[in-house]
This record gives structure tokens, C-alpha cells and sequence, in this order.
């Protein structure tokens, strides 16, 4: 048995041309049908990849720059050329990446098609600052570039926003709790070196263009930062973090240093925020209307958060004012911001009374996001579930008075029983035991989280003390994780516990770990609304026991049972992990419709890969080693390499069976689940896909396809398909980066909680910057 881990007439920045959802998967599973359990589509925590813009990107480049076009055309994987103006931009380059010096650009800027063609205007901040005013002003977006280092993560971040591929939006939206920390530094650089654990548990970062401060020659600080800076410093802050940022410039009636004078300003910085790509801009409610509505229509796949502050003291979240100051906030954004001073405690309750208020009277409204400010506040900031602003005791300054940081919260809403302790497993076999101390890391997360829970690594075992029902069937279970994740089929045939589940149906299992086959996730979630909280669908009001689950776990007895107003959904994360390791570096549309072989020497190793080949809409995928289960199939273009010649065929033809597009040999994507003992066998189909000699390269715009190993190779780089892949030309990813991003989604799945990518590399010992 484990041991206990304790813990405690301006331009205009176009629509997208086309926003195509993408169509569900199938629920068509191989499966015995009798003992289906019922599919619950899961919250999508990270919005699935869309087709978005689909217009002709135009980058214009600066001198010797020309570079950074074959960058954006591989990010979005199409070819790339170089033509003279907009002008000679035609229907014909549809699936091209052109590219315009900046200085013959600017001939015909103003007059583009706007219908056919995206315009970027790409400034290397080595150049000199700031970059042409006449193009950044005429342009749709502008990307700022430092040359060395080179992000290319920035980049696909910045692509993949603006043209639509991926919105953080709906899911930040539909999630229980979410928060923004307010940076309050004069300089980004100074929150670099700790940005990962400043933003543990954020999942937005604000950065306070007024509380910027530019220095000058003559050793002072200019009155409010110039474009030029802050366009740098927003540089700075995205290329070091992965969360959405929220530009704000707060004017000093509502505790901030943009002087209000001239609210044209406002329009100026705002306006550039949309085009650097930023994901949300602050919108104050006091500027004018004219302003407020032209940013609103001019947001293109960026959000606006509207923002009212009252410091008189005298705001009365009672008043008629009060709603109609939310009524006239919503008219031109996708969310409120209402905050104000209060004096006494009770208008905390008066402040919920407004909120539940809102939701009656507009339903169908943008969230809010309230809290009032001051110590007497600070109890709304607990209660307030969407955008709460959040401060860390790392930053220079609060950004208002009585801000608290996530921790805070969340030890206030454990101290008043709105954040029971739980019980959270990680649920492993002997061998994986030993190869991943993940206690360790957890303990560390919930720590800074100021989370009240407790977690053990257990081992599973069909019978007894060490079965599921012993750590799912007590009362404070709060979820666990799989390692490795095991066959759902499997798993409910070992407990009776799960199998009775649901009045006998079975545990609820999301659409991903259905399709995928496996389940590495257990998230407790409350029961469904639709059923009566005194008697939910899923479980039993009073679990039966059960006589291989009545046992002690390490963290504590098991008898009481799950309580009734919850439900436990079986859950796959780790294709979630597949996807975001990825779309990293490439913009999803770099998958779209590409050919992809996928390696295993089963259906199940293989699953997750698929599924996350689907969501990315990958054209076809060539198989070896395993059969594809048939519900992939109706989703995917399946075909087995059943010989040497479909191998030779696949070399040179393309996912739609056209000739290759390009002199490289097709597929792009290779993934291989074979385990180390197979990597010769995958080092030599690597070489195999590698694209052909320097020609070949050439031809296909200097393209790098992407190697991804989901094998775990412990040490040993030796035979390691990874490095045969990197010398061959791929880019390559390895299991490091999938166990990283699916631990980022597995706390997302568990504590609702959002921990960055760098900070659980970092916390596994490894840096990447
Ligand atoms: O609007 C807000 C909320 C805030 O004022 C607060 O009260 O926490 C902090 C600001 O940085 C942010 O822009």
C-alpha cells in the first residue's frame, strides 16, 4: 500500500471570412452495447480547433527580413512566396503565404481587397522601434518580433488567434471559477523570471498599460508609455506565457494613471492591443459611445471586457443605477466588469442580491464579472466565480485595494465550506510507480494553490483494498488520475462499485474516453441539474456496499460513501495533452487535411493519438502495427501499410490522393507508440517520411514535419527515433511534452485549477526557457 502524501474612419480589422464548427465524433464505438455507459460530452476546457479566417495571408516583412515569411507559412503549414504589392495578390494564391516588402507594400495598402486577402504587418523590434506608423495604422494585425531568441510558439499562439483557429473564449466562459491576475509592473521584464509561478492558478493575465513606465533619456519616466513600448512589452509578456493577456489602460478616476482627457487615446492603444492579437482588451464604460461600439466592432477573434469602477463610496449595488450601468456595459462586450468601494459588510449580500439579479433579468447575457474593493470587500472576491482579479505576493504592488491572490481565495472558501477537503489519488501500477514521483508535484500545486486537499499515489488492484470503489465510494473523494490509464471496459468490470453506478448503468463516461477506450481521469462533478438533488440519476442516495470495496484507504475510511448531489465521470485526458503539444509551435491548420502515419502495437496505444488527429482534422492516417477501431473510421480516411509498396505509395502521394503536393515525401505528422524496444523499426520509417534531400525541401518551402514519440525512453537517447527524426529534418516531440500539457489538463479536470505548461516542467525539473 502506498504511503500517505500529506498536503496542504479608422482601419478596420476584418471578420473572419468563415468560422466552421467542427463536427462532433462519433459515438460509434466498438463495444459491447450492453454495457455501454451513458456519454456525457465533457466541458471543452480548451475549445477545439476551428478552420477560422480562411482569407490569403499577406505578411510584410522589413528589410533583409524575408525570412519571417517562410516562418508564418510553415506555422500554417502552406507554402510560402514573395510577390510586389497587394495588387498582384490574386484568387490564385488561396493556399499560399505571400509575402510584401514593407516599403513596396505600402503603395497599395489602403486599397486592398479586404474580402480576399489578411494583412500582417511583421516587425522585427531589432529594426527599431516603432515600426512604420503609416502600416501599422493600415494594417489588420501586427506581429513584433525579437530575432534572437526566436519564438516560434509566440508566433503559432499569435496566427492561431487572429485567423480563429483557437478561441479561449467559450471554455474560459463555461468554466466554474476562473481568475485574472493583475500585473502591476513598470517593466515586463521584471516578472519574467518568476512568471510561471505567478500565473499558477491564473487563467488570464492583465497587464496594466498605465502602471508601464518608460524610461527616458534624461533619466525620467515619460507620462504614459509610448506604443512603441508597450507594443515591446506585450511582446515580452507573450512570449513567456501561454494564458490569454487583457490589456488595460486605466484612467485615474478609477485608480489607475491614463489621463483622461482624451479619450481618442484610449481608442489609439485599445485599437493596437486588436491588432497585436491581444485576447482581450478593457473597455472603461465612460468612454464615449462612439469608441466603445467601434472597438466592439472592430474585435475581430479578440474579446472585450467592459470595466466600471465607482471609488465614491457611495454606490449602492441596490439602485436602479446599477443595473442600468450593467444594461449599457453588455451592449458592446463579451463580458462585464462592475467594481466599486463599499462601507459596510452587508453589501457583500447586496452585491450577490445584484448578481443573482442579473442572471434572472438577462439570461441569455454576457458574465459578469463584480466584486466591490477594500478589506470589506474582500468576501465578494470569494463569491465572485468568473474573472475574479487576483494579486501574488511576487508582484511590486496590488492593483486595487483589498485584491487577494488565488491562494487567499481559496483558503477563505475552504475555511467557510465552499472548498471541502478531498481525497485525490493518483491511481498507478508497481512499475509506474516507481518511474514517476508525482506526489511531490501535486503537494507543490495545491500548496500554491492554497488548495485544502490531500493526495496519495495508490496502486490498483482488482480486488480489495487496493480497487476502485476503496478510494471512489467515500464521501470525500475529489477525483484521481490513471497512470497508465486503463480500458474503461476493464475498469467496470473489475469494480461493482463503478457497475452500479448511474441506477446500474455504469459510470458516466465522457465522449473522448468512449471513443478513446481509456479512461485516465476520474473528475467528480456535481449531478446534473436536471435531476433532483435529493435524488440524482447517478448514484444510489445511499451506495451500496460492496464486497470488494469496503476498505480503509490511505487517506482514511471509506465507509461514508460519495455524497448524493454528485456523479463521477470517467475522463481521457492525455489526448488533450496530444493536441496542445502539437499546436505548440504549429497553428492548427498546419494539420488540416495532412496525412499522418501513426505507429503502435495496439488500438488502445494508439487511441488517444487518433482522437487528437481528428480534432485537428488531419486528412488521412496511415496505420502500422495495430487495427483501427471502426469509429474512427467515420471521421478519419484510415488506411493500414499492409506492404513495402502502400509504403512507396504513401512516400509520394498526398492525404486526398492527388500527387504529393510537394518534392518532400507525404505524411507530415508521424507518431509513434511503439516502445523503446521497437526503435529501430521507427527510426528507419522516420528516415523513411523524412523529406528527400535539400531540393526536396526547397520545393516544399523548407517545411519541417513533426516526429511525436509517446514513448516513455527513460535516459537511454541511444536508438532514440527522436534524434534520428531531428537529423532527418523533423521537428520532433517526445513524452515529456504530452505528460506535461495532459498534467495541465488533469489539474484542470480535477481542481478546476489552471497550472501552466512551463510551471509543471519546471516543477518536473526542466526549464524551457
Ligand atoms: O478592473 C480591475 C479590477 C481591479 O480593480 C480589482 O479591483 O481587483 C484590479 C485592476 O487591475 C483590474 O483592471
Amino acid at each position: 500500500m502506498a504511503a500517505v502524501q500529506q498536503l496542504e474612419p479608422m482601419p478596420m480589422l476584418a471578420r473572419p471570412q468563415s468560422m466552421n464548427g467542427s463536427s462532433s465524433f462519433s459515438k460509434d464505438v466498438e463495444m459491447d452495447t450492453a454495457t455501454t455507459p451513458p456519454a456525457q460530452a465533457t466541458v471543452p476546457l480548451c475549445s477545439e480547433p476551428q478552420r477560422g479566417d480562411t482569407r490569403i495571408v499577406v505578411i510584410m516583412y522589413g528589410v533583409g527580413e524575408e525570412n519571417i515569411v517562410g516562418v508564418f507559412a510553415e506555422v500554417l503549414g502552406k507554402p510560402s512566396r514573395l510577390k510586389t504589392c497587394f495588387g498582384d495578390v490574386t484568387q490564385e494564391d488561396q493556399d499560399w503565404v505571400i509575402g510584401l516588402a514593407a516599403e513596396s507594400a505600402m503603395s497599395d495598402i489602403a486599397t486592398r481587397d479586404r474580402g480576399l486577402v489578411v494583412s500582417i504587418n511583421a516587425h522585427c523590434t531589432g529594426l527599431g522601434m516603432p515600426p512604420d506608423i503609416y502600416l501599422s495604422a493600415q494594417c489588420d494585425y501586427e506581429f513584433l518580433y525579437t530575432k534572437a531568441p526566436f519564438f516560434r510558439r509566440d508566433l503559432a499562439r499569435f496566427t492561431s488567434h487572429i485567423l480563429g483557429q483557437i478561441c479561449h473564449h467559450p471554455a474560459l466562459i463555461t468554466k466554474p471559477r476562473t481568475f485574472i491576475i493583475s500585473t502591476t509592473f513598470p517593466d515586463v521584464h521584471a516578472a519574467l523570471p518568476n512568471i510561471d509561478i505567478l500565473t499558477v492558478g491564473a487563467d488570464a493575465i492583465e497587464i496594466r498599460v498605465d502602471l508601464l513606465k518608460e524610461p527616458l533619456a534624461d533619466g525620467t519616466f515619460s507620462e504614459i508609455p509610448s506604443l512603441s513600448y508597450v507594443g515591446e512589452q506585450v511582446m515580452l509578456l507573450r512570449q513567456r506565457t501561454e494564458l490569454p493577456i487583457i490589456l488595460t489602460t486605466r484612467c485615474t478616476k478609477e485608480n489607475g494613471r491614463f489621463p483622461m482627457d482624451n479619450p481618442g487615446l484610449y481608442y489609439d492603444y485599445l485599437y493596437r492591443a486588436l491588432q497585436w492579437g491581444v485576447e482581450y482588451i478593457d473597455v472603461e464604460l465612460w468612454l464615449p459611445e462612439a469608441i466603445r461600439s467601434k472597438l466592439f466592432e472592430q474585435r475581430g477573434n479578440s474579446r472585450i471586457m467592459s470595466a466600471f469602477h465607482d471609488f465614491s463610496g457611495t454606490f449602492k449595488w441596490t439602485s436602479e443605477r446599477a443595473e442600468s450601468i450593467f444594461r449599457e456595459s453588455q451592449r458592446y462586450a463579451d463580458c462585464v466588469k462592475m467594481i466599486a468601494i463599499i462601507n459596510d459588510h452587508n453589501e457583500n449580500f447586496e452585491l450577490e442580491y445584484f448578481r443573482s439579479k442579473i442572471k434572472s433579468t438577462f439570461p441569455d447575457s454576457v458574465p459578469l464579472s463584480a466584486v466591490n474593493m477594500g478589506e470589506t470587500g474582500q468576501f465578494s472576491r470569494t463569491l465572485n466565480k468568473f474573472f475574479t482579479p487576483i494579486t501574488h505576493p511576487l508582484l511590486p504592488i496590488i492593483a486595487a485595494p483589498g485584491q487577494m491572490s488565488a491562494a487567499e481565495i481559496n483558503q477563505a472558501l475552504a475555511l467557510l465550506g465552499q472548498l471541502p477537503r478531498k481525497n485525490m489519488y493518483g491511481i498507478t501500477s508497481p512499475a509506474m510507480r516507481r518511474g514517476t514521483p508525482q506526489a511531490p508535484f501535486y503537494e507543490k500545486c495545491f500548496n500554491e494553490l492554497g488548495l485544502p486537499h490531500q493526495f496519495a499515489v495508490v496502486e490498483w488492484q482488482p480486488k480489495g483494498s487496493g480497487c476502485i470503489g476503496a478510494w471512489c465510494n467515500q464521501k470525500s473523494f475529489g477525483g484521481a488520475y490513471f497512470n497508465p490509464a486503463v480500458s474503461f471496459k476493464s475498469l467496470a468490470a473489475h469494480s461493482s462499485f463503478l457497475a452500479s453506478l448511474n441506477n446500474g448503468t455504469g459510470p458516466t463516461v465522457s465522449e473522448a474516453a468512449r471513443l478513446i477506450g481509456t479512461v485516465d481521469t476520474i473528475v467528480v462533478r456535481p449531478s446534473s441539474s436536471s435531476a433532483p438533488a435529493s435524488e440524482p440519476a447517478s448514484m444510489p442516495s445511499s451506495p451500496p456496499r460492496h464486497k470488494n470495496g469496503e476498505s480503509f484507504s490511505t487517506l482514511g475510511p471509506a465507509q461514508s460513501g460519495l455524497p448524493p448531489n454528485t456523479s463521477l465521470v470517467l475522463d481521457n485526458a492525455s489526448w488533450k495533452g496530444i493536441l496542445s503539444t502539437l499546436t505548440r509551435d504549429l497553428a492548427p491548420s498546419a494539420y488540416f487535411g495532412c496525412a499522418a502515419v501513426v505507429l503502435a502495437s495496439s488500438a488502445e496505444d494508439a487511441a488517444s493519438a487518433l482522437f487528437a488527429l481528428k480534432a485537428l482534422k488531419v486528412g488521412k492516417v496511415y496505420t502500422v502495427g495495430f487495427k483501427t477501431p471502426p469509429a474512427f473510421g467515420k471521421d478519419l480516411l484510415i488506411e493500414p501499410f499492409t506492404s513495402l509498396e502502400s509504403i512507396q505509395r504513401a512516400r509520394t502521394v498526398g492525404a486526398n490522393g492527388a500527387a504529393a503536393a510537394s518534392a518532400g515525401s507525404s505524411p507530415f505528422l508521424v507518431v509513434s507508440a511503439l516502445g523503446p524496444e521497437k526503435s529501430t523499426l521507427v527510426g528507419m520509417l522516420v528516415r523513411l517520411f523524412a523529406s528527400r534531400g535539400a531540393a526536396a525541401a526547397a520545393a516544399s518551402g523548407g517545411f519541417r514535419k513533426v516526429f511525436l514519440d509517446l514513448a516513455d525512453r527513460a535516459g537511454s537517447r541511444k536508438g532514440d527515433p527522436g534524434v534520428i527524426a531531428e537529423q532527418s529534418g523533423f521537428a520532433a516531440y517526445g513524452a515529456a511534452d504530452v505528460t506535461a500539457f495532459t498534467t495541465v489538463e488533469t489539474l484542470r479536470l480535477l481542481v478546476g485549477q489552471n497550472v501552466p505548461y512551463s510551471f509543471v516542467r519546471l516543477a518536473s525539473g526542466r526549464t524551457l526557457f
